[in-house]
């Protein structure tokens, strides 16, 4: 029975989760599908519900032998169990220091009941061959107080081969410049590039060292994210001319060094294509009669329209690409020329955009515009890691291998860069449960001790990855902040004492320059709001006017519509036209079919939710006493007005102003600190001097009203008044607050910003 309020939360996120997972396996039912782990649960079931087939395969098999029985989780433990017949040999290998799956469900206990459940006994492996003395006094001393098994002795079979490194520098940068030193030692000791490994906690972390890395020029088999790199931005962003609506690309393909047109040139005939209900294409074969265009541009331009033609709505992005790439274009000419590892990194990424493409095309996402919304798609569910990885044809490749330390597992390579070994990065901090299992599933939360000792696990796979060299770095900052060193360091320090390292003077681009826009004394809160949001994204819509397609959720198109029809019921409340339950639900129908998730797996679960939230709305609105006072604020902020129209204002009866945001989303902390409420209590003091007000939240899906507190409001006011400073000084250099939102941005394939490395 939950009893607090953290209870009954985690109890509705569970309730919500078991309906969204009955409706998931039911879509994949009707696929004939099953996952990941139902290969593992049906092959189990069948072998525990029948009793022949179990008798069948139990006989077949005499001996039975487990690799990494340390990551064995409860569905693999039954399978292994219901397969070998009583008195069977079973032999399983098993490392606890190694057990880094706990997160989805590994049982390293299973290593300690092997012995009871199985008869068997338990030896001990004391010699190392793989790793010379240096690497293995390393991951022993820090063996010695892990939490999972401590403890642990060998014999480097090899002897005394092989040394251990560790670096300290000011900034990532520095840091990367000594990891590059260490690569370069590696060399000179007869290991080449590709017998290195650059092994992270994340992907993340992989993607910020090795952007530096590449700036270096060190050869490396990874790609970080493939859909943010530049060239197949560059390439993302011609795919998308006339295929995204909009035209936007072309803002990027205009600028590539080829056409030598600028960002307003590009403007001028994304401008006059809508003019003349043109396609983008069509215009650059007509650049002669688009006015505003550099002398530079207007040859440049109508070569690439001459590189463009033929290509229409039917073009595949796989004829567009390879079409424009071997035919046509000379993009690829100073690429094969410079033939250094920076141009090579870049061709193979092109390679793999190709195949990708091809892939994704022989998948039924054959036209452009599919192809884009599947990357779209791809990029916000973070799921791209498969394609980080570089295609087995330049495995031959001699660069420096680069892979999260879970990939590693298994592997070993002659010398391993283990970086970023600070504090929230090795160990990584623990995350907050999002939704914790109900209480009959407690037992499968991980617990904090189960954290800390996954991440030492982590570390000790990393390791003892290395033969011959173990390199070990650090940045002192890679934030704003000071980072200090990992804790799992001070057991290896003795062994490795730190070196600093200078930093580098890789020349970092300058910020953009952009021209300011004209002085305004009037925004709307909105556009300040975006421009908060990501400023790039602020002077693409707001002042250049371009318009794309974005990938929306069906979350977000859910909530959408909701807010579209309450907007509506709101409206007719102010005008004395109250609205029935049925016209407000045939205005969401209509909306819905505009708007909604339609034809989306769980379309039917959103539905029902918007269904109830209007029905609240309209029995909300209905019970109502007071009177409405609806309408667009002006507010002074520093001489300059800013605009905000409230979702509701009722004056009650008793004479207080209840000012109202109206959410349809979950409760959440961060609510009350949204500077929209700090701007509503400004406009509100000067609206309403001599009455009481009261600035609240109303959740749509419980009925709650929550009043929001005043006591972040000087901040929150600044943040308004700063943006406007910066609009009006030209800043508008990409940093979205949120960059996991970033696909969804219709600027997403022209921009330059990358996560987590920007
Ligand atoms: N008896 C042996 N003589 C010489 N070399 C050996 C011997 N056994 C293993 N090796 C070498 O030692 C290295 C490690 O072996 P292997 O990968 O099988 O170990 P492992 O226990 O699976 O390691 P881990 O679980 O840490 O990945 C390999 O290079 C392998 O060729």
């Amino acid at each position: 029975m939950a009893t607090t309020e953290e209870q009954r939360e985690g109890a509705g996120k569970a309730l919500e989760l078991a309906a969204i997972y009955e409706i998931y396996e039911e879509l994949l039912h009707e696929a004939d599908a099953v996952d990941f782990g139902d290969l593992v649960l049906l092959a189990t079931l069948v072998l525990e519900q029948n009793d022949d087939i179990r008798a069948e395969y139990q006989q077949r098999f005499e001996h039975i032998l487990v690799d990494e029985y340390q990551d064995v989780n409860l569905a693999s433990a039954r399978l292994l169990r219901a397969l070998a017949r009583p008195g069977a040999d079973v032999w399983v290998v098993a490392d606890q220091r190694q057990s880094i799956y706990r997160f989805r469900g590994a049982e390293p206990s299973n290593v300690a009941r092997f012995e009871a459940e199985f008869s068997g006994e338990k030896r001990s492996l004391k010699i190392n061959y793989r790793s010379g003395a240096a690497v293995v006094r390393a991951f022993q001393s820090f063996a010695a107080n892990m939490r999972s098994s401590s403890g642990g002795s060998w014999t480097a079979s090899r002897g005394e081969v092989g040394a251990l490194g560790h670096i300290v520098g000011p900034s990532l940068a520095a840091e990367a410049a000594g990891i590059r030193a260490h690569i370069e030692q590696a060399r000179a000791d007869g290991i080449s590039y590709g017998e290195q490994v650059i092994l992270a906690r994340s992907h993340l972390t992989l993607a910020r060292i090795t952007g530096h890395l590449e700036k270096l020029g060190v050869p490396l088999l990874y790609l970080g994210d493939l859909f943010e790199r530049p060239e197949i931005r560059d390439l993302l962003s011609l795919v998308s001319i006339d295929a995204e609506p909009g035209g936007i690309g072309l803002a990027r393909v205009a600028q590539l060094p080829d056409y030598d047109a600028t960002r307003g040139d590009a403007l001028s005939v994304i401008a006059w294509a809508k003019e003349n209900r043109v396609s983008v294409i069509e215009a650059l074969g007509r650049i002669d009669e688009i006015a505003d265009i550099s002398q530079g541009g207007r040859a440049g331009l109508a070569r690439l329209g001459a590189e463009l033609q033929d290509f229409g709505p039917a073009t595949t992005p796989w004829t567009l690409l390879t079409t424009w790439l071997f035919e046509r274009s000379s993009y690829l000419a100073p690429l094969l020329e410079a033939n250094d590892p920076k141009a090579q990194q870049q061709l193979v990424a092109i390679y793999q955009l190709l195949k990708v493409c091809g892939e994704m095309v022989a998948a039924g996402h054959s036209t452009r515009r599919q192809f884009l919304a599947r990357i779209r798609r791809i990029e916000a569910l973070n799921d791209d890691r498969v394609y980080r990885a570089v295609a087995s044809e330049a495995s031959g490749m001699d660069a420096v291998r680069v892979m999260t330390i879970h990939g590693s597992k298994g592997l070993e390579f002659r010398a391993v860069h283990l970086p970023a070994l600070a504090t929230t990065y090795m160990p990584a901090n623990r995350q907050g449960i999002r939704c914790p299992p109900p209480p009959s599933l407690a037992h499968l939360a991980i617990r904090p001790e189960g954290h800390e000792a996954e991440e030492e696990c982590l570390f000790f796979v990393g390791l003892s990855r290395a033969r011959d060299f173990l390199f070990l770095s650090r940045a002192e900052r890679y934030t704003s902040r000071n980072s200090t060193p990992s804790k799992f360091l001070s057991a290896l320090t003795s062994l490795a004492p730190p070196r600093r390292h200078a930093d580098s003077a890789v020349a970092t681009p300058s910020a953009r320059q952009f021209a300011p826009p004209t002085i305004r004394d009037r925004y709307e809160e909105r556009e300040l709001s975006l421009y908060l949001q990501c400023p790039a994204r602020y002077q693409y819509e707001r002042l250049d006017g371009l318009r794309g397609a974005t990938d929306d959720a069906p979350y977000i198109r859910f909530h959408r519509c909701v807010y579209r029809t309450i907007g509506w019921i709101e409206a007719q409340r102010s005008a004395g036209q109250p609205a029935t339950l049925d016209e407000a639900q045939a205005e969401l129908a209509r909306d819905w079919a505009e708007a909604g998730p339609v034809g989306h797996g769980f379309e039917a679960y959103y539905r029902s939710s918007a269904d109830a939230m209007i029905a609240t709305m309209v029995d909300v609105i209905a019970a109502e006493t007071g009177t409405y006072d609806r309408g667009e604020w002006e507010i002074l902020l520093d001489g300059k007005l800013v605009t905000v129209t409230p979702d509701r204002v009722i004056v009650a009866a008793d004479g207080t102003v209840h000012v109202q945001r109206i959410r349809t989303g979950r409760k959440t902390k961060s609510e009350p600190e949204n500077r929209v409420y700090a701007l509503l209590r400004e406009g509100a003091r000067t609206r309403y001097p001599v009455r009481t007000v009261v600035i609240e939240t109303f959740y749509l899906a419980t009925r709650e009203t929550v009043p929001v507190l005043s006591r972040k409001d000087d901040k929150l006011l600044a943040e308004y008044r700063q943006a406007i400073a910066d609009i009006e000084a030209g800043q508008f250099a990409p940093a979205p607050k949120d960059a996991r939102r970033c696909p969804s941005c219709q600027c997403y394939f022209i921009c330059d910003y990358v996560q987590g490395v920007s």
